[in-house]
């Protein structure tokens, strides 16, 4: 059988001092499979962001594994693309020029970096805009911007955190249509943290709802729902149901307390 290509296994991770220690994740076992999309979901203060970012490899964990392929993840890598609620574009550069700047980090030729970094710019239809600094640009379009970027260099995995959460709700649903798109054609392995748990149903195979003190995973949801996905299934039965059940395991989870 082929490894995972996520796999957290009693992964621990503490914050503070000795004194005064925070147990942000508790032995979290968690797996994605290739071309898994799965939703992290949770309340306030669970370990979301923090999970999210130890896979990024952007900070470290106390105890536990963390493999990608079957290999250690020990920083942050090319194989995996990341993308912040904020847009963190260089505000110097324009669109074009922010991904070719990533490009070039990735030892891509000059010409290599244009015309890759042009093909993502058209992929998340921003063609007209390529010139345009961020300044000149909305919150959606900025962050078309970041997600070209991130599957620029072409990650097997992209990790997500809250991407849309600042977006208003017409271009938040735009950038999930968008981001369906792009998975389905693209296939790629997406661990997406959200706030939002219709969010969560609309884009998932698989939801897991963590709870805090200590940030755990408490619930695993498979979302049956048919593919590809459109809006108007928001309104089905199957969707509602599924969205109470993963808002009752967030509620449940939100204020657990064992001693920790
Ligand atoms: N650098 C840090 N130092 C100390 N404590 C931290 C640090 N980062 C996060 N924490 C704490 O760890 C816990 C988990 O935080 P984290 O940001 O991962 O949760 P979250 O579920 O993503 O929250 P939110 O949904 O509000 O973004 C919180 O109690 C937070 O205060």
């Amino acid at each position: 059988m082929s490894e995972p290509k996520l796999k957290l296994q009693s992964l621990n991770k503490w914050y503070g001092s000795k004194k005064n220690r925070m147990h942000a994740l508790s032995d979290i076992d968690l797996e994605l499979a290739d071309n898994e999309f799965v939703s992290l979901v949770g309340a306030s203060g669970c370990g979301k962001s923090t999970l999210l970012s130890i896979v990024a490899g952007l900070q470290g964990f106390d105890d536990g594994v963390l493999l990608t392929d079957g290999a250690p993840i020990v920083g942050p890598g090319l194989d995996r693309g990341v993308v912040f609620q904020s847009y963190t574009l260089l505000p110097w550069l324009t669109a074009q020029q922010n991904v070719e700047f990533a490009l070039s980090a990735a030892g891509l030729t000059g010409a290599e970096c244009r015309d890759v970094a042009r093909h993502h710019i058209e992929l998340v239809k921003l063609g007209r805009f390529a010139d345009s600094f961020p300044s000149e640009l909305s919150g959606g379009m900025k962050q078309r911007v970041a997600i070209a970027r991130a599957l620029s260099y072409r990650p097997k995995m992209l990790l997500m955190d809250e991407p849309f959460g600042a977006l208003d709700a017409l271009t938040r649903h735009q950038m999930q249509e968008l981001l369906t798109q792009i998975w389905e054609e693209h296939r790629l392995t997406v661990l997406f943290v959200t706030h939002d748990v219709e969010e969560a149903v609309y884009l998932s195979d698989r939801i897991v709802a963590m709870s805090i003190n200590p940030g755990r995973i408490n619930a695993t949801f498979h979302v049956g729902l048919a593919r590809p996905r459109h809006q108007d299934m928001i309104a089905t039965p199957d969707f509602i149901a599924l969205q109470k059940d993963v808002l009752a395991a967030i509620r449940a989870g939100s204020q657990q307390d064992d001693g920790h």
